[in-house]
C-alpha cells in the first residue's frame, strides 16, 4: 500500500490554556509543492515544529512515509527525510560558507573516528564527494563564489539561500521552509520562486512552505491550506485559496493582504 510521504491527523498541540493548533489534517504526496498559509499567531511554525519533532503532538498523529514519528527526536528526523529552514536564519556565522554546507552534510558521514584520525583514501574520497556535492548545491543558489566567505558576511538574501542549501544537504524527502522570501527584495524574491520549483524537480523532494508574501505562495504552490487561530479553515489549489470567503475574511485588514490582495 501507497502511503503519503506525510499525513498528519487531527495533530493538536496546546501549550496550557492556548491551543496552537486544533485537529490539523493534511496529507502530502512525494514531489509536491504545498503552502500553509494564515494570519501571524495562525500557528504555521507550531505545525512545522511538530513536523519536525521539536514539539510533540498534545493529541492525533503525524506519519512520515507511513511510520508514525511520535517521540523522535529532530535529528532523527532529519536522517529520515525531513528538514528545515527557520524563520530567523541560523547559519554558523564564523564558519565559511561551505562549512556550513559541510558541517549539514556530516549527518551522512558514514566514517567513524579512527577513519577521520587516519584519513585514509576511502575518507580522502568521501572528503571530495562532500565538497564536489556542497559546491554543486551552491552553484544552483549562485553561491559558489562566496566559498570561502564568512556566513555572516553574506548579504541578508545570500543568508537566506544558504539556509536553503544547508537543509538541501541533508538529502531531505520533504524540506520544509519557514518564511524563505522574508527580508529579500522583488528580484531575490523573484529567483527564489525559480529556485524552489528547480530543486524539488531535481532532487524530486515535496517542499512545504510558509510564507506572507502572497505573490511568492500563489506563484508557486500546487495547493495551500490555511490556518486561522490553529484550525484549518481552507485547502485547495491557489485559484481556489484566492476566492475562499473564509480565507479572504482571515485576512482583511492583515499586513497580508495589504501587499497583495488575496481577492486580486
Ligand atoms: N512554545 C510556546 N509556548 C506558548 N505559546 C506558544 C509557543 N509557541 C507558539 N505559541 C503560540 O502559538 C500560537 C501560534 O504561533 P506560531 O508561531 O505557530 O504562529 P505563526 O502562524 O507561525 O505566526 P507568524 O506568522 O507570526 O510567524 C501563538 O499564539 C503563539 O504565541
Amino acid at each position: 500500500m501507497s502511503h503519503p510521504l506525510l499525513k498528519l491527523d487531527h495533530a493538536t498541540i496546546r501549550f496550557g490554556g492556548l491551543t496552537a493548533v486544533s485537529k490539523f489534517n493534511l496529507e502530502v504526496q512525494p514531489c509536491e509543492l504545498i503552502g500553509l498559509i494564515g494570519p501571524n499567531g495562525a500557528g504555521k511554525t507550531t505545525a512545522f515544529n511538530m513536523i519536525t519533532g521539536v514539539y510533540q503532538a498534545t493529541e492525533g498523529t503525524i506519519h512520515l512515509n507511513g511510520r508514525c514519528i511520535a517521540g523522535v527526536k529532530p535529528h532523527e528526523l532529519t536522517s529520515q527525510g525531513i528538514s528545515r529552514t527557520f524563520q530567523n536564519i541560523r547559519l554558523f556565522g564564523s564558519l565559511s560558507v561551505i562549512d556550513n554546507v559541510r558541517a549539514a552534510m556530516q549527518l551522512h558521514c558514514k566514517h567513524g573516528m579512527s577513519a577521520s584520525l587516519w584519513r585514509g583514501a576511502r575518507f580522502k574520497a568521501h572528503e571530495k564527494e562532500v565538497e564536489n556535492r556542497a559546491l554543486e548545491l551552491l552553484d544552483i543558489f549562485k553561491l559558489a563564489d562566496t566559498r570561502d566567505e564568512e556566513a555572516k558576511s553574506l548579504p541578508y538574501g545570500d543568508q537566506r539561500r544558504l539556509e536553503i542549501v544547508r537543509a538541501l544537504a541533508t538529502k531531505p524527502k520533504l524540506l520544509l521552509l519557514d518564511e524563505p522570501a522574508a527580508g529579500m527584495n522583488p528580484t531575490e524574491k523573484e529567483e527564489l520562486m525559480h529556485l524552489i520549483r528547480f530543486i524539488k524537480d531535481k532532487f524530486q523532494i515535496a517542499v512545504m512552505l510558509v510564507e506572507h508574501d502572497m505573490t511568492v505562495v500563489m506563484g508557486i504552490c500546487e495547493r495551500i491550506a490555511v490556518l486561522e487561530y490553529g484550525v484549518k479553515i481552507a485547502e485547495g489549489t491557489p485559484d481556489q485559496i484566492q476566492r475562499d470567503p473564509k480565507v479572504i475574511a482571515a485576512y482583511l485588514g492583515t499586513e497580508v493582504q495589504k501587499e497583495a490582495p488575496i481577492d486580486a
